[in-house]
């Protein structure tokens, strides 16, 4: 794993340019489909030279959304046209609610229509939805095209874009439609987050924090010391927190890329947070808001259940609420949250599994068939218990 070496992404080396290049890498080891992560600040419109061999001569799809090509789509379409033979863009609508397989059915039209083939390249260019979706068109399209992941906000920066789950949601259950299929390469140019709303800066903060806790006690120190540095996306704190995120989870996902296991852990919070956001129909919630109230619930159930100590409740709530997320639950009945429970995908035998928190920087994965304790923390922490 490389970590800080300087990849010029530009021929001269002025020290204006100096800016201007790749940062950070980060290898994401998978045997012959190891790829890297490349993390720099204005390196948008070097993504041909820094993408190189992978898009050279290439038909090319960027998948995106209109709001995200209308602040960075051209920046990059050009980078890619100098090399690329053609290169298409296709845009699908915003929201958490077209993350469905209607979306993508219209993406396999654009793939046809633009007559790609096995050799061509898919490039995602947007936060985790587009990500996600895109990553699930290049998995399935002619049973599997390239693709490489270019994301532009703070959450798909520091935990979407690596890894390979690529998915799109049931009305029923999130995520219930994927596959694992790994990028060939993830650029991120963390510039691009200058046009991202707060909401969506505090969102990408909470996986940030799940990230911390779940694997790094260090960084979760360094969080707490610099929330408004990263939330004010100081160039230095972002650098720092990026490349850790993206440490973590390659060091994870190599070691588990199709969650046997251990990859579990970057479910922390999440059996909680999938829930509300199905049961809240993917509208009230952004993904890293409802995380932020399942990481809550997740330390209280490892309370109850571990005896962790509240402390570790309250250095994580502090953290939240410097972002302004939100760490209560919405009302539902019971049943609803047994019946969302029920499919999470990570459910076996029957036993629901939550990942809980054993101290900062260490979790632990806990099943149960009964749910009293977990249904208990949430009404706890509901907005009218
Ligand atoms: N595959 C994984 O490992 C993984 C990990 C975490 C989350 N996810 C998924 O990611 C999704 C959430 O991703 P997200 O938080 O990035 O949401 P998102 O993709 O909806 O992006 C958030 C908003 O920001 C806008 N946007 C994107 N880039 C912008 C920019 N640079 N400037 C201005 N606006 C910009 C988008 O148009 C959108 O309105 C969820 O569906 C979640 O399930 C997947
Ligand atoms: O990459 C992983 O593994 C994760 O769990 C990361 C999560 O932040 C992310 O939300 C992921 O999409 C959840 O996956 P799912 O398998 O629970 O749908
Ligand atoms: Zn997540």
């Amino acid at each position: 794993m490389v970590d800080k070496e300087q990849i010029p992404a530009t021929k001269a080396a002025s020290p204006k340019e100096e800016q201007q290049s790749v940062t950070a890498e980060v290898q994401v080891q998978l045997g012959d489909r190891s790829y890297p992560i490349y993390i720099g600040h204005q390196i948008l419109s070097h993504a041909h030279e820094i993408l190189g061999p992978r898009i050279e001569g290439k038909r090319i799809l960027i998948v995106t959304n209109e709001q995200v090509y209308d602040l960075q789509g051209q920046k990059l379409q050009q980078s890619l046209e100098k090399v690329a033979a053609t290169v298409d863009v296709v845009t699908i609508p915003d929201g958490e609610e077209h993350k469905t397989i209607d979306t993508l059915s219209t993406l396999y039209d654009a793939a046809v229509e633009k007559n790609l083939e096995r050799s061509s390249l898919i490039v995602a260019l947007g936060g985790g939805i587009v990500g996600d979706i895109a990553g699930l068109l290049a998995a399935t399209y002619m049973r599997g095209i390239p693709f490489i992941q270019i994301p532009t906000t703070l959450l798909a920066q520091v935990d979407s874009s690596v890894g390979g789950k690529v998915a799109v949601n049931h009305r029923k259950g999130k995520n219930l439609i994927g596959a694992f299929y790994q990028p060939q390469a993830v650029l991120i140019d963390s510039e691009t987050l200058q046009t991202l709303p707060s909401r969506e800066i505090s969102a990408g903060y909470a996986e940030i924090i799940k990230t911390a806790l779940l694997g790094d006690s260090e960084l979760f120190g360094y969080l707490e010391k610099n929330s408004q540095a990263i939330l004010q996306l100081e160039p230095d704190a972002l650098r720092h927190t990026i490349a850790a995120c993206c440490r973590i989870k390659a060091a994870v996902v190599s070691a588990d890329e199709e969650e046997k296991g251990q990859r579990a852990l970057l479910n922390l919070g999440h059996t909680f947070g999938h829930a509300i956001e199905t049961l809240t129909h993917y509208q009230v919630y952004r993904h890293g808001e409802a995380v932020a109230i399942g990481l809550v619930a997740a330390c209280r159930l490892a309370e109850k259940k571990n005896n962790l100590s509240s402390q570790v409740r309250e250095r994580l709530i502090k953290l939240l609420y410097a972002a302004n997320l939100p760490t209560q639950f919405p009302n539902f009945s019971r049943e609803n949250w047994e019946k969302a429970f029920s499919l999470d995908k990570k459910v076996k035998s029957g036993k629901v599994i939550f990942i809980i928190p054993q101290s900062i920087g260490a979790c632990q994965i806990h099943k149960d068939r009964d749910l009293t304790i977990a249904l208990e923390v949430i009404e706890e922490l509901s907005v009218n218990p």
